[in-house]
């Protein structure tokens, strides 16, 4: 009796393992079929939606701040945190600019330190605004340090196995300004592997990298729908996360998202 019982688990766990197989060959399969008709957005749709989801749908930007640092922290995880990973140091170099950009950096930083990665973070030019004072002082209270000095190369190189790069979202224009030529130099000539959110700093938010040294990112993580810059990534991982689009905006904007699995906060598309 025993001894059934024991086989009949083992067939109902094997037949459990090849459907769950199944179904994730055909989300793959799905993620890659939307994937290829997802819309790539402009910069003047990227901030058409930025602004409907404020006015029209009413959410507030501390919500979708903390959705869309949250979705980075996740896929950050998933791309440079396993357990078994030993090519990657947990420290991380967590790059904010002025901008919800840099909000959303600082909001991943504290969910990153609650995944187990030692978050530092450089946050230059800072506001007087509630929310981002508020997200400064919860990092600095989970034992993170936000820094207003440039970190040096030499450095940044020896200590870090990993850079989020949080300094400018959708409403770039370039060029960088003189104060963020120092860090955007230790940027584009680091070896340490670079996240960079919604939009790879210094890049066009349509035509994408500037001159042969810009920054080249090793993952991109776009936020709410990839924008026209991100076709321009070469040898990148990219993932999506921002799931808090409503299914009617992303209808009026025609964005053709592909599925997110279960209750995951980001797609890996690439
Ligand atoms: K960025």
């Amino acid at each position: 009796m025993i001894f059934q019982n024991f086989l009949r688990n083992i067939v109902a766990t094997k037949t459990f393992l090849k459907q769950r197989s199944n179904t994730q060959t055909t989300l793959v399969r799905a993620v890659a079929a939307s994937a290829r008709k997802m819309k790539y957005l402009n910069q003047q749709e990227a901030i058409s939606v930025d602004e409907e989801l404020f006015n029209e749908y009413k959410f507030s930007v501390d919500q979708l701040m903390e959705l869309a640092g949250l979705s980075c922290a996740h896929a950050i995880n998933d791309c440079y945190g396993s357990p078994q990973s030993t090519t990657i140091k947990r420290k991380v170099l967590v790059c904010c600019g002025p901008g919800n950009n840099g909000g959303d950096g600082l909001v991943a930083a504290r969910h990153l330190k609650l995944m187990n990665f030692d978050a530092y973070v450089y946050y230059p030019k800072r506001t007087e605004k509630d929310l981002f004072v508020n997200l400064q002082h919860q990092c600095e209270q989970m034992g993170i340090t936000v820094s207003k000095d440039c970190p040096a190369a030499e450095w940044v190189d020896q200590e870090f196995g990993l850079i989020v790069d949080a300094l400018f979202g959708f409403s770039f224009k370039p060029p960088v300004r003189e104060s963020f030529a120092p860090i955007m130099e230790v940027l584009k000539h680091t070896k340490v592997p670079i996240v960079s959110v919604d939009i790879p700093s210094g890049w066009h938010v349509e035509e994408g990298p500037q001159d042969e040294c810009s920054l080249k990112p090793d993952c991109l993580i776009s936020l709410t729908a990839p924008k026209l810059c991100a076709k321009k990534l070469t040898n990148a991982k990219h993932y999506l996360g921002g799931r808090f689009v409503p299914p009617k905006l992303q209808e009026k904007y025609a964005m053709e998202l592909p599925p997110y699995e279960g209750n995951n906060l980001f797609v890996k598309l690439a």
